[in-house]
């Protein structure tokens, strides 16, 4: 079927799936000799970069990229860059397309004139990481299943890594995501040491991971553990002076020791989920999905949805205690999705 465009135009091209990821790099002949790099942290309109040959350089958006949330350059991106790309002090590298994506977790403004405007905070990453306090912050589950419905309508892997166990029993937290097989890590502090860090950097390795988590569940002890030479301030910054925190409140890109990323989150605590609609949440429940093929036009897989098809598939003891227990949690971040963020 062709679609009308609204245009003669042939470059302009009408996107398959506006949810997925946008093919945006055009070929443009004369960068032939663009350099391909990685874009590790963004600050006020300067891009950190990481060239191929491992040149660390700096550069700015060509204009012809355009402006605005849709033509963003963000922490994780592939791009090619063209100028000055010797990396040496004082040169500015010119981004000139950017890759097309395999992952974008997004967020989208909650209030103000931008609300309901969709945001790609990273791309290109794997699984994010929901750091949470087992005590002190006491942990919020909603937020946790905030991040959770982010993950998965990023197409990233969620994994929990839960803190402090010293302080507080793991047990009655971890059962909230066990329906849902939400991998767990779990760590402490004694002696100075951080336990179970063995397990995280395991489960990190080789991988594009962001960390995400409020302030004070110890992510930055955490990233200096794993990332020998971050500087992650740690330990109750002030935050009306903001001395001891990092500069940057945006993303950047850490690298792992025995490789993969691992991409700290400073500014990010919530997520405005406006952007998700229940069957994109859905999509990431491949034994929910198939089932809800039989959900009347427009179901909307609440518990109060007249005849969902889930229902019936629980009902009938399908999936067993398990599919009633993974059903409730479905529901549960769905029902988390369209409430306010924290
Ligand atoms: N008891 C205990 N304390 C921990 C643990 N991990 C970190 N802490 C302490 O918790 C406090 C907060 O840790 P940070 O690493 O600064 O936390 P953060 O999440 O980076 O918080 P911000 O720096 O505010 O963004 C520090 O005093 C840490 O020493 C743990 O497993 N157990
Ligand atoms: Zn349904």
């Amino acid at each position: 079927m062709v679609r009308d465009t609204g245009t003669d135009d042939a470059r302009v091209r009408v996107r398959p799936n506006p949810k997925g990821n946008r093919p945006r790099t055009k070929k443009r002949p004369a960068y032939d000799d663009a350099v391909p790099a990685l874009v590790l942290g963004v600050d006020r309109g300067r891009y950190q970069l990481l060239a191929d040959d491992g040149t660390r350089l700096v550069g700015m958006k060509s204009r012809e990229l355009g402006r605005g949330s849709r033509s963003a350059v963000v922490v994780g991106d592939r791009v090619r860059v063209v100028g000055d790309v010797t990396g040496r002090k004082d040169t500015l590298a010119r981004i000139v397309s950017v890759e097309e994506r395999t992952s974008a977790l997004r967020r989208s403004a909650e209030d103000g004139d931008a609300a309901g405007v969709e945001r790609v905070i990273v791309a290109n990453a794997d699984q994010l990481v929901i750091v949470t306090a087992l005590a002190d912050p006491e942990p919020r589950p909603r937020m946790v299943d905030r991040c959770l419905v982010a993950a998965y309508d990023a197409g990233m892997e969620p994994v929990l890594c839960l803190t402090k166990s010293d302080l507080a029993d793991p047990g009655p937290f971890l059962s909230l995501y066990e329906a849902l097989e939400v991998p767990a890590l779990v760590t402490s502090v004694a002696d100075g040491e951080i336990r179970g860090v063995e397990a995280v950097r395991e489960r990190l390795a080789g991988r594009v991971s962001v960390l995400i988590g409020h302030s004070g569940v110890g992510k930055s002890t955490l990233v200096n553990a794993l990332v020998p030479g971050a500087g992650r301030a740690t330990g109750g910054v002030n935050v009306v002076t903001g001395r001891g925190r990092h500069t940057s409140s945006s993303a950047v890109a850490l690298p792992l020791p025995g490789g993969g990323w691992a991409i700290d989150t400073p500014g990010v605590r919530s997520f405005g989920l406006s952007h998700v609609s229940a069957d994109d949440l859905l999509a990431a429940f491949d034994d929910l999905h198939a089932v809800a093929q039989n959900c009347p036009r427009g179901c909307t897989h609440a518990a109060d949805a007249p005849d969902c098809a889930l229902d019936e598939w629980v009902a009938a003891g399908h999936a067993g205690t398990a599919g009633e227990a993974r059903l409730a949690s479905f529901r549960r971040l769905l029902a988390a999705k369209t409430g306010a963020p924290d």
